[in-house]
């Protein structure tokens, strides 16, 4: 038989570490204040209060960080055969639970992984990683998990609800009657029984009246292992790790749990109590006695408060100011456990040599006791053994009290199953009559439900259909989005178009207003240069002629004076033998030839004064061309600038009106085709019609406002088209008016050659004739020479004197309508002059009148649509036709029905 062998340890102080809850979402919004603060890993602050611990977990540290930290180190211990301890003693709500079991315990695997996993389950997981190490090992893993609530101990892995009894043997190892230790091979058999032993917890409280906050658990994990050595031995170890979940450390009065009975409420306060009492002498040296016996709670834990177990003590806290309180207990407990001092021992089964060993050593002992007895009277016991004894009698005396306190209590609990017996058969009568009024409920909730089915199924259609339309109806939203997005675009650009047109007709205007004032100043200045030339060379004319004629008359008359002279000459030089036909013939030949002289020098004149009518004759119709050409030339410049102008407006207009035409058409002609193509389904299009519609509406008046724009634009156009059309032909009148005008002019100018020639030779005639006359007087003085008698001579002079007064009032006659002629040609001319003066005018007054108030001005064209902008829905929400789609699905839903009473009545008959 093997027996246990423990190997002493130095001693150690039981471990604390303080692990802080985050505040809770609640706390948050509530503005709760945070009271702790941690600096470095082991000191705590609370307000001014400085704590020091193990360690210090801060709200954000991880279920990871606390294993590794704290529980890792242990599983080793536990593998070597030391008995372990961690537990969690903290408020309600603290983490307790969070920290032993995690937010889940089907860790798979990995003990490493960083989730919510708690303790336990990375426990289970570590050690049989631990003992995957092992070779030529036997082992064998057992686990047990119990609940202590109201000083009664609960198998939360069997089936049976009686309380477990808990007893110490001789050597004062307490332990629990019919506890079940169950075998595990795996870590997910130590997770499911977890898992089992939760389940039954959380079940239990609704049968049992209590909470799980107020109960605590133990769940152990037993790793023997026997080790077979070279020289034949058996090693075998016995570790456990006793993982504790405590209840919360709150005092319960403020944690509701008034309703109570006192007994009930001081058992469950009595093991949190009598911990404290334990901790609290351990920690002071000078108590000697430990009331581990006071409570259950220390009577499962004694082993590990100042025994021989390894333990580890997780202080949960909350950082929050409201439970400051319970935070300060908290923090004072774990601080007076850190001074509680352990022995650790590795308990380690004896091989065949050591068992022999201990075996010697115990028969001594007992020599010694015999020994004893025999030499005195009486019973002599060592005083080991007598140790030992007494232990046994105590724990014994406790387990009696315990016993007489067990069946008191099961004496009261009967008593309340009885009264509670007796509550549940009227409750049960009463059930009955509930039953049937629920039986009658439930009929009417079937029929409520068959109602609700019925919706159900009918919103189910509903959701189908939507489902199935939207990504349709989404689709020819966005075209039309998208349509009216490029229409309020092209809007725009029309608007800026025009807008620039407008300018650029404004700007025209002003251009053509230019123009046509350099027109006319060009006409005027043109008309004064001709009138005033023409002025100029008329009268230079005139003078000169007028003055040659009149120095002609007055050597005329100079040598008709000569002339008169003869006859006194021939008397002074009859007495000299002279030739009177000589003298004469002088005279007359000089005279002649004086007379021809100048009727030549008047042809020169006549010529002169003929080349210059001819060179008006010839040059007014070239004026008359050269000032057409001129006047073409500018009103060419400025129709052609005008009708340029009106082209580019014409053009980018029509352009324009065009595009946009073919856009809105084309708008439109979409809208109408998705029109007709949904036919079908425009009753389901209607929200998204009705989504558009305002768009559309806005479109039709910004259509109809570009419509009128263009209509306008268009009369402009056209009015503008047929008054510079108007204005190029009252030019063209115009110009044709002022040419033929010029021509007339022309035709004004006199013939004077014809008038001219004849006045000419009807001068020289009289003087060849005089001359004639003369030779024939000259010829009748020579005969009669030597018979020249004073009658003759006065003959002659009366001859002379006649014919010498015919001449000079033919020359004065002619002279002066020679004159009378220039005069009338100086009246022409101021005639003419005064006529092309009065059709400049006429030409200038026409300019004015066709270009500056006939002038193409763009017409206002109404009122331009004033820019907005358009803030365009991103989606088209769904209206959805509800009672449409209702009534086709009602319609699908009738139709079956129909056939199938069709089918059934067809059967019958
Ligand atoms: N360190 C933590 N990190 C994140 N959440 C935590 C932490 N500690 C506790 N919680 C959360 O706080 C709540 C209460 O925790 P838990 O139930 O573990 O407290 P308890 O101390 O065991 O309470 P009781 O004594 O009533 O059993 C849980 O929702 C838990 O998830």
């Amino acid at each position: 038989m093997a027996a246990a062998i423990k190997k002493k340890q130095p001693l150690q102080n039981v471990k604390v570490v303080v692990r802080i809850r985050p505040l809770t979402k609640q706390e948050e919004d509530q503005n709760v204040k945070n009271i702790l603060k941690s600096h470095t890993p082991r000191e705590l602050l609370m307000k001014d209060k400085k704590y020091t611990f193990d360690r210090v977990f801060k709200p954000n540290a991880s279920q990871i960080e606390l294993y590794m930290n704290v529980v890792s180190p242990l599983i080793q211990d536990v593998v070597a055969g030391y008995n372990c301890t961690v537990f969690a003693y903290g408020q309600t709500g603290t983490g307790k639970t969070y920290t032993m079991t995690g937010e889940k315990c089907n860790l798979v695997g990995n003990w490493r992984k960083d989730d919510d996993s708690g303790v336990i389950p990375r426990a289970a997981f570590h050690i049989f990683h631990e003992l995957g190490h092992m070779s030529n090992v036997e082992i064998n893993v057992k686990v047990s998990y119990i609940e202590l609530y109201n000083e009664e101990i609960r198998d939360l892995l069997s089936e049976d609800e009686c309380a477990l009894q808990m007893y110490s043997d001789t050597k004062g190892t307490v332990s629990i009657q019919g506890l079940k230790e169950v075998s595990v091979h795996d870590s997910e058999g130590i997770l499911k029984l977890l898992q089992r032993g939760i389940v039954k917890r959380q079940i239990a409280p609704t049968l049992m009246n209590h909470q799980s906050s107020r109960s605590h658990t133990v769940f152990t994990i037993s790793v023997n292992t026997r080790e077979s050595t070279a020289s034949g031995d058996d090693i075998l170890k016995a570790g456990k790790i006793n993982l504790v979940d405590l209840a919360g450390s709150e005092n319960i009065a403020r944690s509701g749990c008034m309703a109570m009975r006192a007994t009930e409420l001081a058992n469950i306060n009595r093991s949190l109590l009598t911990l404290g009492r334990v901790i609290q002498a351990l920690a002071d040296k000078s108590q000697k006695h430990v009331p581990y016996r006071d409570s259950k709670l220390t009577r499962i834990l004694q082993d590990s408060l100042g025994g021989h177990t390894k333990t580890v003590i997780i202080s949960t806290v909350s950082p929050a100011h409201t439970s400051h309180e319970e935070t300060t207990s908290t923090l004072e407990y774990a601080t007076r456990a850190r001074d509680i001092k352990n022995t650790p021992i590795i308990n380690e089964k004896m091989t065949k040599h050591e068992m022999i060993d201990g075996l010697v050593k115990e028969i001594d002992r007992l020599q010694k006791d015999l020994d004893a007895a025999r030499s005195g009277t009486g019973f002599y016991v060592d005083k080991e053994n007598y140790q030992r004894l007494l232990d046994a009698i105590m724990s014994v005396t406790g387990e009696q009290v315990t016993h007489e306190e067990l069946s008191h209590k099961k004496a009261e609990r009967i008593k309340n199953l009885e009264e509670h017996m007796q509550a549940r058969v009227r409750q049960f009568e009463e059930t009955v009559e509930l039953c049937k009024q629920h039986q009658h409920d439930l009929e009417l909730a079937k029929a409520a439900i068959k109602e609700k089915d019925e919706t159900l199924e009918q919103e189910r259609y509903l959701a189908k259909w939507y489902e199935d339309q939207s990504s349709e109806k989404y689709e020819e939203a966005q075209t039309l989005l998208k349509a009216t997005q490029t229409l309020t675009t092209e809007k725009e650009i029309l608007l800026a178009k025009l807008e620039h047109q407008f300018h650029i007709n404004s700007s025209n205007q002003s251009v053509a207003q230019t123009a046509v004032s350099h027109v006319v100043d060009l006409l005027s200045d043109f008309g004064k240069e001709e009138t005033a030339r023409f002025e100029g060379i008329a009268k230079e004319n005139a003078e000169q002629f007028r003055t040659y004629l009149i120095g002609l008359t007055d050597e005329l008359r100079q040598s008709s004076g000569l002339m008169r002279e003869i006859p006194s000459r021939v008397q002074q030089n009859s007495k000299n033998n002279f030739s009177a036909q000589k003298m004469i013939g002088q005279y007359s030949k000089n005279y002649l030839e004086v007379i021809d002289g100048k009727a030549a020098l008047l042809n020169g004149v006549f010529d002169q004064y003929k080349k210059r009518v001819e060179y008006y004759r010839k040059s007014v119709p070239k004026l008359a061309d050269e000032y057409r050409v001129k006047t073409e030339n500018i009103f060419g410049a400025a129709t052609s600038m005008l009708k340029s102008s009106n082209d580019t407006f014409k053009t980018a207009l029509s352009e324009t009106n065009r595009k946009t035409r073919d856009e809105l058409d084309s708008v439109k002609k979409t809208i109408n085709d998705r029109k007709l193509q949904d036919e079908e389904s425009l009753r389901q299009l209607e929200f998204l019609v009705a989504a558009t519609k305002r768009r559309l509406e806005e479109n039709d008046v910004i259509l109809e406002q570009v419509e009128r724009l263009r209509e306008n634009v268009s009369e402009a156009e056209e009015s503008a088209n047929r008054r510079m059309l108007e204005t190029m032909s009252g030019l063209e009148r115009l110009a044709l008016e002022s040419i033929k005008s010029f021509k007339d002019s022309a035709e004004m100018v006199p013939n004077m050659e014809e008038i001219q020639g004849i006045e000419v030779r009807d001068v020289l005639c009289t003087v060849q004739e005089f001359h004639q006359k003369l030779h024939q007087i000259s010829i009748n003085l020579d005969e009669t020479h030597q018979n020249i008698t004073k009658d003759r001579l006065a003959d002659l002079q009366r001859h002379i004197s006649v014919a010498c007064s015919q001449i000079e009032a033919a020359i004065d006659s002619k002279v002066d309508r020679l004159l009378g002629d220039v005069e009338a040609m100086r009246g022409t001319t101021d005639r003419f002059v005064a006529s092309f003066d009065t059709m400049v005018g006429r030409v200038r007054g026409a300019m004015v009148e066709q270009m500056l108030e006939k002038n193409v001005r763009a017409k206002h064209a109404g009122d331009t649509p004033v820019r907005q902008s358009t803030v365009l829905p991103v989606r088209i929400k769904d209206p959805a036709p509800r009672e449409a789609l209702l009534e086709k699905f009602r319609q699908a839903m009738v139709m079956p029905k129909m056939e199938e009473e069709w089918d059934t009545n067809g059967d019958s008959s």
